[in-house]
């Protein structure tokens, strides 16, 4: 896939069949417009692309929102990307593309820039300054400028019960199999191994504390979930906790993994962990010696899960 940081990077001689939207999560919904642009292409005739926006539209839009998403840029790369889509066009939104009008933009981008040949859209989608423009108003402007527009209605994208906010809901109430299931893969967080206290290895339980790459990346509910994690090309089960650590009076939130089966230095190291089920909230036990207790039957609980899994 080729990756563009502007639509005025992106050049072609063959003429497109793209989508765009802001595609956060990259969730069944979206996986059925994708493979959708991608039979089209398929001949070779024609060039996919996907055109996605970067911060997104509610971040520069509305000042005080604290929107959260399910990916950061590099999570979006990597999941459109397996879709097999060939252009991927990240374009920075700002106020002067919010302005611009429905005509100006599919005049000056879609067909001057992308040289549409089909659009492959929602059915709710809209588009222009304010969000004026539906998708009556496109397929005019596909009979005006001479390119198609094919519609994937509700159904067909189970858009009646998927969408990145209810995912998102999912995730901050640690609903792990719905949301799960709405993404169509498990949702996982990108960071890197950071040092803690240095206190897991004392009780039996190293945790690998983990730095999120981006702070606009959504953190689920506080709590103990069973993960996959990957750390370059080996996959381990483990189990992690989202939390302040109250036990040991933690100040901040914390993201921790103790990995299965496994003893190695990974300071430093990237680090993708999968969320597979929730086990139970976060306590402040009495003690230290009360917290490893719990730990050895969280340990149980989730290699019962994993072994089910495997
Ligand atoms: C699976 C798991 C569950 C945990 N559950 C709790 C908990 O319920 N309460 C708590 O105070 N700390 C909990 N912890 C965090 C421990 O307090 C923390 O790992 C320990 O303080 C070691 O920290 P360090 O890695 O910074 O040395 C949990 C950690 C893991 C990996
Ligand atoms: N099974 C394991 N799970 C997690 N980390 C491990 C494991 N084995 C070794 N480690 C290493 O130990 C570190 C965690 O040990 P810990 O004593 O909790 O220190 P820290 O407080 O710095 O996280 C990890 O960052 C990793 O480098």
């Amino acid at each position: 896939m080729k990756l563009f940081h502007s639509i005025n990077d992106f050049h072609s001689t063959k003429k497109t069949i793209l989508t765009l939207g802001t595609f956060d999560g990259v969730h069944i919904g979206h996986k059925k417009i994708l493979e959708r642009i991608t039979e089209n292409t398929e001949n070779g005739k024609y060039e996919s692309l996907v055109l996605t926006f970067f911060p997104h539209p509610r971040m520069v839009l509305q000042e005080k929102s604290e929107i959260k998403l399910l990916n950061t840029i590099s999570e979006k790369t990597k999941l459109l990307e397996a879709t097999g889509i060939e252009n991927l066009v990240i374009h920075p939104f700002d106020e002067s593309f919010s302005r611009l009008t429905a005509e100006e933009f599919v005049h000056s981008i879609l067909v001057d820039q992308f040289h549409i040949q089909k659009i492959i859209i929602g059915h709710d989608h809209r588009f222009g300054r304010n969000r004026t423009a539906n998708i009556d108003n496109l397929i005019a402007f596909g009979i005006e400028y001479g390119f198609e527009v094919e519609q994937i209605s509700a159904e067909e994208i189970q858009d009646v019960s998927v969408s990145s906010t209810k995912i998102r809901k999912a995730l901050t109430e640690g609903n792990m199999e719905l949301a799960n299931d709405y993404l169509g893969y498990d949702y996982f967080l990108t960071g890197e191994v950071v040092k803690g206290k240095q206190l897991g290895r004392t009780i039996g339980f190293p945790t690998a504390n983990v730095q999120i790459e981006e702070e606009y990346k959504l953190i689920p509910k506080n709590g103990v979930y069973v993960v996959k994690a990957l750390i370059e090309d080996l996959e381990v089960f483990g189990m992690m906790n989202i939390g302040f650590n109250p036990t040991v009076n933690g100040q901040k939130q914390t993201i921790e993994v103790n990995l299965f089966d496994f003893d190695a230095d990974i300071y430093g190291k990237k680090i993708e962990i999968s969320l597979l089920q929730y086990l139970r909230e976060e306590q402040k036990f009495g003690s230290i010696n009360l917290l490893k207790a719990q730990l050895n039957q969280d340990k149980q609980k989730a290699l019962a899960i994993v072994s089910k899994i495997q």
